[in-house]
């Protein structure tokens, strides 16, 4: 596995004239044991890539709700290491992208070259670091690249038209346009200029732009993937698998994402 399956991915969904719908999870919050049959579920929802969270003592982008399932996490003693270790073991029964959603330090703990090598023995397609800024994706990107694991990048809503163009010109995988400033969680609504904004984004992206923060329901799901490539759904999605109520996670997903329709974009 390999940014190669993130591509496939969405060549396919456009094929179908759908929008991508990934979905964070927090590994390890349920107990690392879950992880497969939590990862099958989001498949069998229509999930189509997963970011998995890595539990981490000082994440600072992360809102209440990934806040806590990160400290229901560590108190199960789960690890960078460990995740990486449980998806080698269950690859191979996984058939969507995983992408790893972690801070910098850990992987420096590690050792950004340990890390790739890890990171592909778990048939892992792509990481996003938060904290990594472009001027230093090097350090953590270029043994990773060796592997074709892409890292993603991030766009803010403050973004510049030139700091838009730095960041996805040659961006792969697919670019993270963060729809809110602030941090995670469910939110009311968006500012109307997001539409316009995430628009121009996928204009000038090399690669697909997906956008998340705030996503919880289907609505906002299609209102918000209708301006990019997709959307990915956070908190929502941490809180209905701590809940047990993981069935209800379908209903997040638009039934047809292209659905999405002006006319729903005041939500
Ligand atoms: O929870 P939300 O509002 O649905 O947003 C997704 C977000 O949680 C997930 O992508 C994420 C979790 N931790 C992060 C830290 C930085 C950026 C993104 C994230």
């Amino acid at each position: 596995m390999s940014k190669f399956l993130i591509e496939e991915t969405f060549s396919a969904l456009k094929e179908k004239d759908e929008k991508a719908f990934i979905a964070y999870i927090m590994a390890g919050d349920g107990g690392l044991s879950e992880l497969k049959n939590q990862i099958l579920t989001l498949e069998a929802s229509g999930v189509s890539i997963v970011e998995l969270g890595i539990p981490f003592s000082d994440p600072v982008a992360d809102g209440p709700s990934i806040q806590a399932a990160g400290q229901r996490a560590l108190a199960r003693g789960v690890t960078l290491e460990a995740v990486l270790e449980e998806l080698a073991r269950i690859k191979s029964e996984i058939s969507i992208p995983v992408v790893i959603m972690t801070y910098a330090n850990p992987v420096l703990r590690l050792g950004p070259d340990k890390f790739a090598d890890l990171a592909h023995a778990a048939g892992v397609s792509g990481v996003i670091l938060p904290d990594v800024p472009l001027e230093q994706e090097d350090e953590f990107g270029a043994p990773l690249a060796k592997y074709d694991i892409v890292n993603i990048r991030f766009v803010t809503l403050t973004s510049s038209g030139e700091r838009i163009r730095e960041v996805t010109g040659e961006a792969e995988g697919f670019v993270y346009a963060v729809t809110v400033n602030g941090t995670t969680g469910a939110r009311e609504g968006f500012d109307e200029t997001l539409y316009g904004h995430l628009e121009h984004i996928t204009e000038v992206s090399n690669a697909p732009v997906c956008a998340g923060f705030g996503i919880g329901t289907r609505e906002q799901a299609e209102a918000v993937g209708a301006a990019c490539d997709g959307v990915i759904v956070g908190s929502r999605i941490v809180n209905l698998l701590h809940e047990g109520k993981a069935e209800e996670i379908k209903g997040i997903i638009p039934r047809k994402s292209a659905a999405g329709s002006q006319s729903s974009k005041n939500i």
